[in-house]
């Protein structure tokens, strides 16, 4: 063949391999690059494709098989030793804008707070012992005013003849059994109740049914001390510090207020939403506050509010979810960014169960000129044309904002195209959905399609606390490493998107986005001299 012909061909290749990435979120920007962007692109994945075989290529005593994206939580340990972890967690993140608030602190520090806290008690269902395997009993723990609290004869929840009452926290930790580990036995035993370990996803529990089970059990056991006001506030305050070492900016957290009342100082349950709020709004603006003082406003814009129930309620009883959220968006309007329907979706109930409430709360808003818009959860399923998979229609019928997790979006063209058109962000979940078994590992999943189709994503955490995901850099990590196309120019992409995506508005959403932009430029600059000085 004429090398012509060999250079025509290559041209026409290079043209068609262009003509198919064009849609993607980087393809603007990488044809647009400064030297500084590519230098630092290419930085990146030189370390990447060295890693992929240093690391995720090496054979190893500790895991059977490895390679990039795999299995979190038994690669986890992995990941923290590499370099481009190491640099994903300077990197500037944007927004976070998909986590459930209850599954978003580090656990020993819920923990530690727990136990520095008079008023809270633990119970078991049973007694623990070495005959009872730990997972099964699980604590249950609730603040009580000294005067109420029903107090179990016994002093530790290992003993076999415990009777069920409540025991002080501190009383029970120390008398924890030796034979279970004593005091450490006890922190032990709380962590894998309130965590999902390998064993779980990987072996006794690997299906999306079974992993949920145990998923829903941690929530119940932190529930009660969360929604106790001397702990909620260093929760929130923690849960956004630890997000602003993490690189991220802005923060829309998803509140459940399925519970109408929360617990204040005193142990009792009587404070409500509004108590709540106020609050969480006190935290943010003391760590804004905070930041200032240091120097380092354009590290943390703030942080907002979905508010959440949870898919059991029935359709009258929700009306009562979309009043609250009415009023709180009258009192907190700063704070209120939207509104979720939460739980898993398979085995909760569809959206369309709730059109006449959902459709009221729009009249209602219009009524009382304030909007609150969805950002629903819809197709966080296998399904193809399940009810949790139709969530993906009614979502975009009641003209949803964003979408949380989307899993099963990329089976629908026609949605895919109105979600382009009408920038319908999907809040993508990849570790909480390798975890939650949706898919067995991050090259597996639906995020790679979304890209190359051009859709608008962020990258989310969901349950940290709970996967140990915390921040964002690991579900950063795992995508970055599981694709050849994606580099740190996409990620930089889809950081800058999510605070697009997010619900700040004018000027705030303005100064948001110029912050993230000056942190970047600093982050790349520094990822060349890092490079040049090894
Ligand atoms: O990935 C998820 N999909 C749907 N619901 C979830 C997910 N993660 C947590 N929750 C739900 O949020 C509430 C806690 O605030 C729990 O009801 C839990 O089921």
């Amino acid at each position: 063949m004429p090398l012509t012909d060999i250079s025509t061909y290559l041209a026409d290749r290079d043209s068609l391999m262009r003509q198919d990435r064009a849609l993607r979120v980087d393809a603007i920007k990488l044809d647009n690059l400064s030297a500084t962007e590519a230098a630092a692109d290419e930085i990146v994945r030189a370390m990447k494709a060295e890693e992929a075989v240093s690391v995720w290529g090496a054979e190893r005593a500790d895991i059977e098989r490895t390679f990039p994206g795999m299995e979190f939580l038994t690669s986890r340990s992995v990941i923290t030793k590499t370099r481009v972890f190491e640099l994903l967690h300077k990197m500037p993140k944007g927004a976070l804008l998909h986590a459930h608030l209850d599954a978003t602190v580090d656990v020993n520090f819920l923990l530690g707070r727990i136990l520095e806290q008079d008023a809270i008690y633990v119970r078991t269902c049973a007694p623990l012992t070495a005959l009872n395997p730990t997972a099964n009993v699980l604590p249950e723990f609730s603040p009580f005013p000294k005067s109420e609290v029903k107090l179990s004869a016994g002093k530790s929840v290992t003993d076999p003849s415990y009777d069920g009452g409540w025991i002080p926290v501190k009383v029970a930790r120390d008398n924890f059994s030796l034979e279970l580990g004593g005091p450490e036995g006890f922190d032990g035993w709380y962590v894998a109740s309130t965590t999902i370990n390998p064993a779980e996803a990987y072996g006794t529990h690997k299906t999306v049914t079974k992993i949920w089970e145990k998923f829903r059990e941690t929530f119940g056991v932190t529930r009660d001390v969360i929604r106790f006001s001397p702990i909620f506030e260093a929760y929130v305050r923690e849960f956004l510090l630890s997000s602003i070492e993490d690189g991220i900016s802005y923060v829309e957290a998803r509140v459940n207020f399925l519970f109408k009342t929360f617990f204040g100082p005193d142990g009792r349950s009587t404070l409500a939403h509004r108590d709540m709020l106020r609050i969480y709004g006190d935290v943010v603006r003391g760590v804004k506050d905070e930041m200032k003082k240091q120097g380092r406003e354009d590290e943390f814009v703030g942080s907002r509010i979905i508010y959440c129930t949870v898919k059991i309620v029935t359709p009258e009883e929700l009306e009562w979810y979309t009043e609250d959220c009415l009023a709180l968006k009258r009192e907190f309007p700063d704070l209120i960014a939207g509104f979720d329907l939460v739980g898993p979706e398979d085995t909760t109930k569809p959206i369309v169960d709730y059109l006449v409430p959902l459709l009221r709360f729009k009249d209602r808003q219009r009524e009382l000129g304030v909007e609150i818009p969805f950002i629903f959860h819809a197709g966080e399923t296998l399904g193809d044309g399940t009810a949790a998979d139709d969530n993906l229609y009614d979502a975009i019928l009641l003209g949803t904002k964003r979408i949380g997790h989307g899993f099963s979006m990329i089976k629908h063209p026609k949605l895919m195209e109105i979600c382009k058109e009408r920038k319908i962000a999907i809040e993508v979940c990849p570790i909480s959905n390798e975890i939650l078994r949706y898919t067995t590992s991050i090259p597996m999943h639906p995020i790679a399609s979304m890209l190359n189709h051009g859709m608008p994503v962020c990258l989310c955490s969901d349950d940290p606390s709970a996967f140990g995901n915390l921040g964002l850099s690991f579900d950063f990590y795992q995508v970055l490493v599981s694709s050849e196309q994606t580099g740190l120019i996409t990620l930089g992409e889809i950081a800058l998107d999510s605070l697009k995506y997010s619900t700040l508005e004018g000027e705030e959403k303005e100064r948001a986005i110029a912050a993230w932009k000056k942190r970047w430029v600093k982050f790349l600059e520094d990822v060349v001299r890092d490079a040049s000085d090894l």
